[in-house]
């Protein structure tokens, strides 16, 4: 089995195979690299790969991956070696020493050519940067994009629309001096951004520097020189790496959706950003106002505010705002929201533009950019999405505090009866699944529990329901954001848990959620295929095709789950796998790339 049941009702991989030798070319049957997490780092350019040529700082081609390789602290060669990672991952992969738990965390590079200063990005880059994750994406934990600085804020915050339901973790990161100088801020910055990506399933496009993760769309790049180069001024860090990395979880965002991860890479090229300044001419308006302006950014005054004494300058917003432009109003503040509590920013409403609250003009302008380009929407429909929070972009609940689980007198006198925290209390969620009560974990999430979070062990509530089969809680803990991809402390994922306890709709549920077995349930799958093909469980052999599992891989001893069936006779099984096979070839499969990044 590819796994063994405890007394405690988890799942426990098999004990693998260690590695016998590793100096022959022949593959081993059992890869060496089981209990690591992948990451893929897109190698964009910017200042973190630049040498000087002239006086002047340009990137650098194909340098990058030898330098890293010379860092200890970036790539442990020894174990490099020992395992083959190069045979396994191919020419551009690096692993990190072993952490605390001893996790490995491998990443392999994939740079660009040519490599951008990314003063030099367009729409394009951005277009491409998304092909490429999902492409990857079923392939790695998660992505780490090396960028330069100057325009991180634009492409944080267009990856973080483009990526609709994201499920893993996207960091942008990069320095503001070179990895190849002495005193730089390329490696920490580097190091931080793989640690997080591939230890914690943040489903969000995130900003790394200077040891804090940001949401990507809530930052802005406030300081030409200092290593401490950007700020959120509106929402508090995703996460802080000091002596730990606390992640802050009641801030992640989470896609509440049972939808596939997609990349919307259509953007609109004609949009703009117009900063008010006193005295600006109608003719300047109009100028930036005219066709083929679609989308534009209006910076104003303080909390929103425009002259409400210049009749020229609001005639000019209202014609575009008439024939069809859209104009959202955002502040030049670095911090706060737009309102209308003064007459000067009402005008703006009567103009037609629509409030941007706190977004930054980075945000707005890229969220202009990917909701212009739906083209199955009318412009009412994209003036209300431009209106709504998509991404944590903009705080939408700005009718006051929360509820929280304090806040709860009668989850006080459990906690007290308990003698743990109200906070501990949230660990009531695994037993509240086991029971089948979903209307308790509702209301414990509405006092602000947080549904994704793992038990010592790792379990989180999702993969108690899938365990249980309770497919009722399973659309539960979906639709509130609850992630496919958590490993508990043996590696197993949710869908392997429903699979191994035969739970078909909950299997079928989460593949349409995006879920996929880890690479190290692949790895085992041809094994568990064979002996449930020796043993003509066709049930099972059904869960695991549902569950993405290839037919095909062999087992331990080479032959796979037919030829299996052959050898001992069992024909029955061999025409059910042979018309499962056929079915899946209908739909499209589940693939798992070893070794290079598909480009
Ligand atoms: N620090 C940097 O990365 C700045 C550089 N000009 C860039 O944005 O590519």
């Amino acid at each position: 089995s590819c796994g063994e049941l405890s007394s405690d009702g988890q799942l426990h991989p098999t004990r693998r195979r260690k590695l016998s030798s590793s100096l022959d070319n022949t593959e081993p049957l059992t890869s060496p690299h089981t209990a690591e997490a992948r990451v893929l780092v897109i190698n964009t350019g910017g200042t973190i790969g630049m040498t000087l040529h002239d006086n002047v700082l340009a990137p650098k081609a194909n340098a990058f991956v030898k330098s890293l390789r010379k860092l200890p602290i970036l790539h442990d060669e020894m174990y490099a070696q020992q395992t083959s990672l190069y045979h396994y991952y191919g020419e551009n992969s690096l692993v990190l020493p072993s952490n605390k738990d001893s996790k490995r965390i491998v990443y392999t590079i994939m740079e660009y050519n040519p490599l951008l200063d990314s003063s030099n990005m367009t729409t394009d880059d951005w277009g491409r940067f998304g092909k490429d994750i999902e492409k990857n994406y079923e392939s790695y934990d998660g992505f780490v994009i090396l960028h330069g600085t100057d325009t991180m804020a634009y492409t944080a915050s267009a990856l973080s629309f483009m990526c609709e339901h994201l499920g893993k973790p996207i960091i942008l990161t990069g320095s503001q001096v070179p990895i190849y100088e002495i005193r730089n801020d390329g490696r920490d910055n580097l190091l931080g951004a793989l640690l997080i990506a591939g230890q914690f399933v943040i489903p969000e496009v995130g900003l790394y520097f200077h040891h804090t993760l940001y949401r990507g769309n809530r930052v802005t790049k406030v300081d030409t020189a200092s290593f401490n180069a950007f700020s959120s001024p509106n929402l508090a860090p995703l996460a802080t790496a000091e002596v730990d990395i606390l992640i802050n979880w009641d801030t992640v965002w989470r896609a509440n959706t049972t939808a596939k991860f997609r990349v919307s890479t259509e953007l609109n090229r004609n949009v703009g950003l117009l900063r008010l300044f006193p005295g600006i001419t109608a003719a300047t308006v109009r100028a930036f106002l005219q066709a083929p302006m679609q989308g534009v950014v209006l910076e104003t005054y303080g909390s929103g505010n425009a002259p409400d004494n210049r009749k020229d300058l609001l005639e000019e917003l209202k014609k575009a705002t008439d024939s069809g432009v859209i104009i959202i109003n955002c502040t030049q503040c670095l911090r706060g929201t737009v309102s209308t509590s003064y007459a000067t920013g009402k005008v703006l409403i009567d103009a037609g533009l629509i409030a941007g609250g706190d977004m930054t003009p980075e945000a707005a302008l890229s969220k202009l950019s990917y909701v212009l380009a739906k083209k199955d929407l009318d412009l009412e429909a994209k003036k209300k999405m431009m209106s709504q929070n998509l991404r944590g972009e903009m705080r939408s609940d700005f009718a006051g505090a929360k509820l929280c689980l304090s806040d709860s007198r009668f989850i006080q006198i459990i906690a007290k009866s308990l003698s743990i925290s109200c906070k501990e209390v949230s660990a009531l969620q695994p037993f509240l699944i086991k029971i089948g009560d979903v209307e308790a974990l509702e209301a414990l999430k509405e006092m602000g529990s947080n549904l994704s979070l793992g038990d010592y062990d790792g379990r989180t509530p999702l993969h108690v329901a899938c365990c249980e089969g309770n497919l009722k809680a399973v659309q539960y803990l979906l639709s509130q954001g609850a992630t496919v991809y958590a490993k508990d402390r043996y590696g197993a994922t949710p869908l392997a848990n429903a699979v191994h306890f035969r739970h078909k709709e909950v299997v079928r549920l989460l593949r349409k959620t995006g879920a996929h077995f880890s690479r190290d349930e692949l790895d085992e799958a041809g094994t568990e295929l064979c002996s449930l093909s020796t043993s003509g469980d066709l049930e099972s052999l059904e869960i695991w095709s549902l569950a993405g599992a290839d037919l095909t891989k062999p087992g331990y001893d080479g032959q796979n789950a037919i030829q299996v069936a052959q050898s001992v006779g069992k024909n029955e099984v061999v025409a059910f796998l042979v018309r499962l096979m056929s079915n899946r070839t209908k739909v499209k499969q589940i693939g798992v790339a070893h070794g290079s990044p598909q480009l």
